[in-house]
């Protein structure tokens, strides 16, 4: 549908600008046109294309009609002012057309624009122009023509006319402001976004974090072992788990003080951070002195095998332990489970029986693990 409407008033009566205007006219419909299509389809290269056509017919147009007031010897007061109506428009027609994605109906609003402004443009300066050429034609001199043109107009249509231009390009900047700092907040809320989802990932992190280990807490492991559960039943994988326990760990905090003892259970888990083979494998601080490992996809013998690791893994760290009767150093025990069929109920049961498996590793002499 086209959108700016042929009127017989807008007929100047001189030939060459009255065909421009036509397909000025046909321009401004096309990419009305392709403003309503590219706004149901997001066809963005015909838009641009249809914006381009509309642009260039314009400059020649502007350019032609220019030329004419100049061939015609028009008084330059005229030409100027005409001029810098033309300038205004292609600075104001550029200004809408880059902020277009910020205004909230960009197809209306800038159609409107160019209708309005168009129209305008030609029953107001276009008419006079070409009055003051029918006048050269009459033999008024430019000047003269200029004179009769003004007095044709009483001061309150010159006013409104004067009045009107400015509107246009009060709207325009404002337009732009509003597109900028629409652009400005829009910005803005991705900045507060991006920073909240990095302060909850730091929130998350620290909720299921332990404070002095640096590892998984208990409620971290709390939910893992379910997800790990379930996942392993639906991809028929089995699943293993050991609970690890510091052996005479009271005797080593009343022997070297309680500061010392939390460094050594900082260094038992990186010692068996350091016996895991997968960084998919979860070690977790159990409570205390405790730790829990989640060992994905690991049958009975994997689960052995990482267990025997951490036992020598922690022994190797020869830290003394003056308190223990085991060993001179450092030991833990470790209670292993394994489950080659998950069930929704393998959660509980992996740690009863890593569990009893680890009393066993304790009744039996400590440095060792015990499969459950
Ligand atoms: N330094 C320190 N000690 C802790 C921490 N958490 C728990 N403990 C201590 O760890 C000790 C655990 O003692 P018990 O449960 O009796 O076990 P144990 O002495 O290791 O003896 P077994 O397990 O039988 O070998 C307690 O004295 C707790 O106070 C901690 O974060 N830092």
């Amino acid at each position: 549908m086209d959108t700016f409407v042929w009127d017989e008033n807008f007929t100047t009566g001189l030939v060459n600008v009255d065909d421009q205007h036509q397909t000025l006219i046909a321009s401004f419909n096309a990419l009305s046109d392709a403003l309503q299509h590219s706004n149901a389809t997001g066809d963005e290269q015909a838009l641009g294309q249809a914006y381009e056509h509309m642009l260039c017919y314009t400059l020649y147009h502007f350019a032609e009609e220019e030329q004419l007031m100049r061939e015609c010897g028009l008084d330059a007061r005229h030409v100027q002012t005409h001029s810098a109506l033309h300038r205004q428009f292609v600075e104001q027609v550029a200004t809408m057309w880059s902020a277009r994605s910020a205004l909230q109906q960009p197809a209306q609003s800038f159609v409107g624009f160019l209708a309005y402004w168009l129209g305008m443009h030609i029953l107001g300066i276009d008419q006079a122009m070409a009055r003051q050429m029918q006048g050269l034609a009459q033999g008024l001199t430019a000047e003269q023509a200029y004179a009769r043109e003004a007095q044709l107009h009483d001061q309150g249509t010159q006013a409104l006319i004067g009045m009107v231009g400015r509107l246009y390009h009060v709207l325009t900047v404002q337009n732009a402001e509003l597109a900028r700092s629409n652009a400005l907040l829009e910005q803005r809320v991705v900045e507060r976004t991006c920073e909240l989802a990095h302060a909850n990932a730091r929130l998350e992190a620290y909720a299921s974090t332990d404070a002095l280990l640096k590892i998984a807490n208990r409620g971290c492991f709390d939910v893992r072992i379910v997800d790990a559960c379930a996942s392993a039943q639906r991809r028929g994988q089995p699943l293993g788990l050991l609970i690890i326990d510091v052996d005479h760990f009271k005797r080593y905090n009343d022997s070297y003080g309680h500061p010392a003892g939390d460094g050594c259970l900082q260094a038992v888990a990186r010692a068996v951070a350091q016996a895991l083979p997968r960084s998919t494998d979860l070690l977790a601080r159990y409570g205390g002195e405790e730790f829990v490992v989640i060992l994905y996809d690991t049958d009975a013998a994997g689960t052995a095998v990482v267990a025997a690791r951490v036992v020598a893994q922690v022994a190797a760290l020869a830290l003394p332990h003056r308190g223990s009767d085991v060993a001179p150093h450092v030991t833990v025990s470790v209670g292993t489970s394994a489950h080659q069929q998950v069930d929704k109920h393998a959660a509980v049961q992996l740690l009863a029986q890593a569990d009893a498996a680890l009393y066993q590793a304790k009744a039996t002499g400590r440095n060792r693990w015990v499969a459950g």
